[in-house]
């Protein structure tokens, strides 16, 4: 018997389209209780629901997405339960039918026997909740993801896993070893990325393994040695707007890898409504920077 052919193209193409169409920004849509408060919306799952699809109204123009990406922060869902899950379910449906990419930020992370369980419930067209991509953490050995990786790529869908985050207290663990022989563990998660990358991708094609990689912190990865043209993957930066990195600094922090990097701001653009143009309005502006 035949493998059944994939439902849609390979996430590293079908990305790099929505980049080369919209520009380099991803919409984070992060239902904090300060914006609903602002927005003038309950703390509700019904609030939440009306919050994303404002969002995601924003993120899409007469002419096709504004944005490559739109990226739900799961944690703020899951604080209503499967209620707040069912928001979560809405906003992935109506932007597939608004053909915008999803990328679920889960960091889902765990031994290999339950990953299966999160690559059901991420990757799999049979669950609610698949997004076109899931983010993913490597700490408990990036072996643990290969399983799930596998099932996105089969599925068409991707994943970023953590390398660099944005926050200062990432480097606790991710540049330990930097003076060891194979480097930082960020780059041993960079190296491991592009291995299976090669694997999975085709010639002059992105693979499905994305990484995480903080606007923020953008230099260091070069300081560390991460060889991020050699992932041949895209790269998220979180970090763009309220955490501080500016585009002017993204594009001197990553060098050769800018054209591989999906900016992704949430509160910065977020803090535009509750109108769809005050929303529109940030997304343009950082648009333009972006450039
Ligand atoms: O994986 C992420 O998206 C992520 C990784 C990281 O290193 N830093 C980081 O801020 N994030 C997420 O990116 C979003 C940033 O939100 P803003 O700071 O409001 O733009 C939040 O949803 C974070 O959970």
């Amino acid at each position: 018997m035949s493998a059944a052919a994939p439902a849609r193209a390979p996430f590293g193409r079908r990305l790099r389209s929505a980049m080369a169409q919209a520009g380099p920004l991803c919409l984070g849509v992060d239902p904090h209780p300060s914006l609903l408060r602002q927005w003038g919306l309950p703390d509700t799952p019904a609030g939440l629901e009306a919050f994303s699809l404002t969002g995601l109204e924003a993120a899409v123009g007469p002419d096709g997405p504004r944005v490559a990406a739109i990226k739900p922060q799961v944690a703020l869902y899951e604080r209503h339960g499967s209620a707040g899950l069912a928001a979560l379910e809405r906003l992935l449906a109506e932007a597939r039918d608004a053909g915008v990419l999803t990328i679920a930020d889960a960091k889902r992370g765990d031994i290999g026997s339950t990953m299966d369980g999160y690559a059901a419930a991420w990757t799999s067209d049979a669950s609610p909740l698949a997004a076109d991509a899931v983010t993913l953490s490597p700490y408990l050995g990036f072996g643990t993801l290969v399983p799930t990786i596998e099932a996105a790529h089969a599925a068409g869908r991707g994943v970023f896993v953590l390398a660099l985050t944005s926050n200062p207290e990432g480097r606790e663990v991710q540049h330990v070893g930097r003076d060891a022989g194979e480097g930082a563990v960020a780059r041993r998660i960079a190296a491991a990325a592009a291995d299976l990358n090669a694997a999975l991708r085709a010639e002059d094609e992105w693979g499905p393994v994305g990484l995480v990689l903080g606007a923020t912190v953008a230099e260091d990865a070069e300081r560390l040695g991460l060889d991020l043209p050699g992932l041949a993957g895209p790269l998220l930066a979180p970090g763009f707007g309220a955490q501080g990195a500016t585009a002017a600094g993204m594009r001197e922090g990553f060098g050769r890898a800018w054209p591989q990097v999906l900016a992704t701001s949430s509160r910065g653009i977020l803090a535009g409504g509750p109108t769809v143009a005050g929303l529109v309005e940030r997304i343009e502006r950082d648009r333009a920077d972006l450039g």
